[in-house]
């Protein structure tokens, strides 16, 4: 049986994307995302999901690090799904706010909800988690007057209330996960794609005028439709960086293929980091 790993324990956000985008699979929950990947990596699992890029925090740099520097696994596929943060605590425990003495979170839940966190438990300490889901275990073993912020899942899968609902500070709140394996034939979804994309790293030639300009142009004039740039630092030294670019097709056999041969000849290092369809969970 197909085994899926993910940023756990059960009730995180992630578990949400993997529920709702594979079927009966052997699912196993990591502690952390370089756990999850490197369970992908060594083979103990055969698809791995991890959270990469949220609508108001942006990049999970820990994601992307990793899979840049660390371990390289091909992105099978992509998982976008709507975020609500919900303030968890103890039922009959807590009659108001200022009862509050510790909010616990992931670090991206944590930003996602600066603004509600800054106006409302200032007086509070904000403590930071492996995962939502693990801050909701923790207060559900505490007889102290804490919160978790995490979602409905995992409210019902740790028996805590809704204190209050909906406290991310923007509405239109999603978050790109990543589906990852050496074996894509082993992965099964049963939604139909609405989309493909195609993830590239690119490496420029040192200290060159307009080189970012001369890539950019590779992509324009073959009218290449881009959702995404980024630069992550080389970790070689202040100024050095990688442009991580999400083309919004397939890895076509002319196109993007030409791409690469023009930015080569310009003096690039391309890496393919993977090309694959987007899912959507609405
Ligand atoms: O901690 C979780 O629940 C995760 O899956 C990571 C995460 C945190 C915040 C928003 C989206 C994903």
């Amino acid at each position: 049986m197909t085994s899926i790993g993910y940023l756990g324990p059960k009730g995180t956000f992630t578990k949400i994307a993997v529920d709702a985008t594979f079927n009966g699979e052997h699912k196993e929950d990591y502690k952390t995302i370089p756990e999850c990947i490197d369970a992908v990596d060594s083979g103990e699992i055969d698809i791995g999901v991890v959270p990469l890029e949220n609508a108001i925090e942006g990049t999970v740099q820990l994601t992307i690090d990793y899979l840049i520097h660390q371990v390289r696994i091909p992105v099978v596929g992509e998982i976008v799904v709507p975020i609500q943060m919900h303030l968890l605590v103890r039922g009959n425990m807590i009659s108001e706010e200022a009862e509050i003495e510790e909010v616990h979170s992931h670090s991206h839940a944590i930003a996602q909800c600066q603004q509600y966190l800054h106006h409302h438990f200032n007086h509070a300490k904000v403590a930071v988690t492996t995962s939502t889901a693990r801050a909701a275990e923790m207060v559900s073993n505490s007889d102290k007057p804490i919160a978790a912020i995490g979602n409905r899942a995992a409210a019902s899968e740790y028996g805590l209330e809704i204190f209050k609902e909906n406290i991310h500070d923007y509405p239109n709140n999603h978050t790109r996960f990543l589906i990852l394996s050496h074996q894509p034939e082993k992965v099964n979804i049963k939604r139909e794609a609405k989309g493909e994309k195609t993830t590239l790293l690119i490496t420029l030639p040192s200290d060159k005028a307009g080189a970012l300009h001369q890539i950019l142009s590779a992509f324009a004039w073959r009218k290449l439709n881009l959702s995404k740039i980024e630069s992550r630092p080389t970790k070689t030294g202040l100024g050095n960086y990688f442009f991580i670019i999400d083309v919004n097709q397939s890895y076509d056999d002319i196109l993007l293929p030409g791409v690469k041969a023009e930015l080569e000849a310009l003096g690039c290092q391309v890496t393919i980091l993977g090309s694959y369809p987007v899912y959507d969970i609405l």
